[in-house]
């Protein structure tokens, strides 16, 4: 069983499509959807206002790997194009954390290292986990990082695919 937590944002394009998107393309293994911010972009400063969201996913069958591909596959989706770093993007998946994982790989850096100073991530990653910790940097609760520019903007549907008993 691997527990994951993903960083979803967007700020390209119908961007609440985009999020929405990631939500029903992890129908299947969805644990928990934070509520959607509208975030002021930061690393690259002269583009469009971001949405973001986190979400919590859980499968015995997907590691920390398969959480990397599958996101891929969704931003892949959302005809995402890779031109400048830190740049606009209709969808952008990141794995922030997987359950008992560290990596230094480059192609998949567990946990994500800009995670512990990202607003974007650590606000709607509290609303779902307040007691979640994130390894090397403690409870979330006690981080540092600064609010400006974050603005609560409302839910994602949960499209959870029912599962007929005896299915
Ligand atoms: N934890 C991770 N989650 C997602 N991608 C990762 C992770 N660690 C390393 N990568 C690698 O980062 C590469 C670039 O990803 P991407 O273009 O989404 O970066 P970014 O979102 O612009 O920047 P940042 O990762 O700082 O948010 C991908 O090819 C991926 O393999
Ligand atoms: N507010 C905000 N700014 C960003 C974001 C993001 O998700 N939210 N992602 C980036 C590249 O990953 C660059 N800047």
């Amino acid at each position: 069983m691997t527990r994951a937590v993903l960083s979803i944002g967007s700020n390209l394009g119908d961007r609440l499509a985009h999020l929405q998107s990631a939500v029903d393309g992890f129908a299947d293994v969805l644990v928990a959807v934070s509520p959607v911010y509208e975030t002021a972009p930061w690393g690259v400063l002269d583009q469009a206002d971001f949405l973001n969201a986190v979400l919590v996913v859980e499968s015995p069958e997907v590691d920390e790997w398969g959480w990397l591909r599958r996101g891929q596959a969704l931003e892949r989706a959302a005809q995402r194009v890779r031109d400048r770093h830190w740049g606009p993007r209709t969808l952008d998946v990141d794995v922030v954390t997987v359950d008992g994982v560290l990596s230094s790989d480059p192609e998949l850096l567990l946990p994500h290292p800009g995670a512990h100073e990202r607003a974007t991530v650590l606000i709607p990653w509290l609303d779902v986990s307040p007691d979640a910790v994130l390894p090397g940097f403690g409870p979330i609760a006690v981080l540092d990082y600064s609010v400006e520019g974050v603005r609560k903007r409302g839910d994602l549907s949960l499209n959870i695919r029912e599962t007929k008993i005896g299915e």
